[in-house]
């Protein structure tokens, strides 16, 4: 019974952990393309597919509403993610995508949207291989349609896209445990506005301390410590490409990014994605960077308040200034800018700051995976370099 699906699919199954004579790589050969299947999957009779132009206003408000009432919620159902419109134009137009990965469900007569599910081409390395996969993301089956088995075919039909364009693997992330995760990370927060996130619910007061006694634990100062910490701009692309494809080389897992895709993920948008970078006073060369991508949370049981403003760690790298000193910076602005939280995983070389800068650790695990591709071992969450969004 236990994942009827997965275990029909070519991802690492648990009993062949270990078992170091099947080699790591792809699982499956790629299928010819006159052999993936031409048609769509079939959905039971009162649904249809929908190709979502994340281009069309209209559509963008349909995917956004769907997501808002119906998307991940943490493990006490106290919080939904509330990825905005911008966010998720950002998220699903990288260089190169596919509209036709952007997939949604729809009832054939009222068309209203009933489900999503995403995939974008991401450039990904493992260990010395460099594949071009796919980053599936924002599966969502409305809250009325739950269990009628809408996932598999929804996952089997993105799959199945995806192989059209000739690619044959892929890369997610599930709070859930499934065949195999190649990584399992533990989540942390940072306070930057105590007072909101105890008021409603987020964080409990310490034993022994007083309200006024946690405002004053989690100050920060007015302003960042790094001499040349500065926003990214456009004419930085060349600098920190070179920079974080450097960097990203000690992980075992990491995206292999060029300036096409630094000048999509990583310069600076209003409400979606923050980076900044420390440029040398004297050389004026570029050695340290880091940035969070704005995720809010919508607030399901407060009078007070009703969203909570999260900030997610996102690609951090120090060359010069201590990591702990430029993520105090980093905290610094996140605070500036009005942030309740400043979330991280304990991936790269994030356990290294993240007791030190008052994080505690959350509740729940984030596991990732790679479709049809086995890694003979079970990576640490330090040896990966790949944050999803
Ligand atoms: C605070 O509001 C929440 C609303 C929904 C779920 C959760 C808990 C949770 N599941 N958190 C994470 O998955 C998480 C925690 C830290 C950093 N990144 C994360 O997830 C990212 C990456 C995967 N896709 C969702 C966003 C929290």
């Amino acid at each position: 019974k236990r994942h009827k699906f997965w275990e029909t699919q070519p991802v690492g199954q648990f009993k062949d952990l270990g078992d170091t004579s099947l080699p790591e790589g792809p699982i499956e050969s790629p299928t010819p393309l006159t052999e993936v299947k031409q048609e769509p999957y079939n959905l039971p009779a009162p649904y249809e597919w929908i190709t979502c132009d994340m281009e069309s206003e209209e559509m963008c408000v349909e995917v956004y509403n769907l997501l808002t009432n119906n998307y991940v919620e943490d493990d006490e159902n106290m919080f939904r993610f509330n990825y905005s419109k911008e966010f998720l134009q950002w998220a699903l137009r990288p260089p190169g995508y596919y509209k036709s990965w952007h997939i949604g469900v729809r009832v054939k007569t009222s068309k209203k949207l009933v489900a999503f599910i995403t995939g974008i081409p991401a450039r990904i390395r493992v260990r010395d291989d460099i594949v071009d996969m796919a980053e599936v993301n924002f599966l969502c089956v409305h809250k009325k349609l739950r269990s009628k088995r809408l996932a598999p075919v929804m996952i089997k039909e993105v799959t199945r896209r995806i192989h059209l364009e000739n690619i044959w693997q892929a890369a997610y992330t599930a709070g859930v445990v499934l065949p195999t995760p190649i990584t399992t990370c533990q989540y942390w927060h940072r306070s930057l506005n105590p007072k909101k996130l105890i008021d409603v619910g987020f964080s409990r007061l310490g034993a022994r301390m007083t309200m006024s006694r946690t405002i004053k634990l989690y100050k920060l100062p007015d302003q960042t410590a790094t001499p040349g910490f500065r926003k990214m701009e456009p004419h930085d692309i060349p600098a920190v490409t070179r920079l974080l494809r450097n960097y990203l080389k000690q992980f075992i897992v990491a995206p292999d990014f060029d300036e096409n895709d630094v000048e999509h993920w990583l310069l600076p948008q209003e409400n979606v994605v923050d980076s900044y970078l420390v440029e040398s006073p004297e050389t004026h060369d570029i050695t340290d960077f880091c940035s969070f991508y704005t995720l809010p949370s919508s607030i399901l049981g407060s009078q007070n308040h009703s969203t909570l403003k999260a900030a997610y760690s996102y690609y951090n790298v120090s060359t010069k200034t201590p990591l702990l000193q430029l993520m105090n910076d980093a905290l610094i602005v996140a605070k500036k800018k009005d942030f309740d939280v400043f979330n991280a995983l304990d991936v790269m070389h994030n356990e290294t700051f993240l007791k030190e800068l008052k994080f505690g650790p959350g509740d729940g695990k984030l596991h990732y995976y790679l479709y049809n591709y086995r890694l003979n071992h079970v990576l640490r969450s330090s040896e990966l370099g790949l944050v999803l969004l």
